[in-house]
């Protein structure tokens, strides 16, 4: 049987920016991922959650082209972008940031916004340092996401929750209209991951959608318009947060009741 849940709230009438259809993937005799068909709604904050080893980051691997779905669809609007190269993926203004965040812990914070610019190379990205219009707009980021008086601090000098900012700040730099974190908040003290969510509902304000996978309730219900909820790599469950938090199959999936 086909497991769809369609995104009927907040808005029925809100294009799916992202969808997916039968997307599956397994490793071995492990499948992660299972038939699934979602949709996240354009210039929403999706919230995307399940119990650990529910499938999660595994589909957005799939939906990013980090890794190759064995069957099912990746639809940008009615475009099929199904095993795009993740480069290519990027290119259609869609960024996302890691579970274990990923910076450059030997470089400079601005040079890992450098760097973010031009991943391809890390000799063109330092090269970049003299490219004054790309410098002048990794300072304004570094200003956004609230750490530009580290500047010149190596990134492994810095707290793991200004990482995670530092991280944000580089998927800033190619200004995607669609940005996925996944766990933005995992490990960070309580009063960035406050700044966090700051950041991530002004940039909604600004347009752009939001797909995050996170395990801290509080930010998932404050924060999301709407929810997917995985568990054993199927959706179970989809709605606005007050339909999620009542709802028997997600308290099941949570808690084994
Ligand atoms: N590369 C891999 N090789 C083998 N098994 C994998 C691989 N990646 C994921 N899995 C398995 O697939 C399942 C789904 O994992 P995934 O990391 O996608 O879940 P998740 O919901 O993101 O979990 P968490 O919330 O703990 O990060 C798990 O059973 C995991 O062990």
């Amino acid at each position: 049987m086909t497991a769809t849940v369609e995104p009927t709230s907040p808005a029925p009438a809100t294009p799916s920016v992202l969808s997916t259809r039968g997307l599956t993937k397994s490793f071995g005799g492990v499948h992660a991922v299972r038939d699934v068909s979602v949709g996240f709604l354009e210039g929403k904050v999706n919230g995307l959650i399940g119990p650990n080893g529910s499938g999660k980051t595994t589909f957005f691997n799939m939906v990013t082209g980090m890794i190759k779905p064995d069957s099912g669809e990746v639809m940008q609007g009615e475009r099929s972008i199904t095993r795009w190269a993740p480069h290519r993926i990027a290119r259609l203004g869609i960024g996302r940031s890691f579970q274990l965040c990923r910076v450059f812990p030997r470089l400079t914070v601005l040079e890992n916004l450098l760097v973010a610019v031009r991943p391809t190379s890390l000799a063109s990205a330092l090269l970049g340092a003299h490219h004054a219009p790309t410098v002048a707009r990794a300072r304004e980021i570094l200003a956004r996401v609230g750490i530009e008086h580290l500047e010149h601090a190596e990134a492994r000098d810095i707290s793991y929750g200004q990482q995670k900012l530092l991280e944000l700040g580089g998927v800033l730099m190619a200004d995607p209209r669609i940005i996925m974190l996944d766990e933005p908040a995992g490990g960070v003290n309580p009063a960035l991951i406050e700044r966090i969510a700051t950041l991530i509902r002004e940039l909604n304000a600004e347009g752009r959608t939001f797909i995050v996978v996170e395990h801290n309730m509080d930010l998932v219900m404050n924060l999301c318009d709407h929810i997917v909820v995985f568990d054993r790599g199927r959706p179970i469950a989809a709605g606005v947060p007050a339909e999620i938090q009542s709802d028997p199959a997600v308290l099941e999936a949570y808690l084994g009741v």
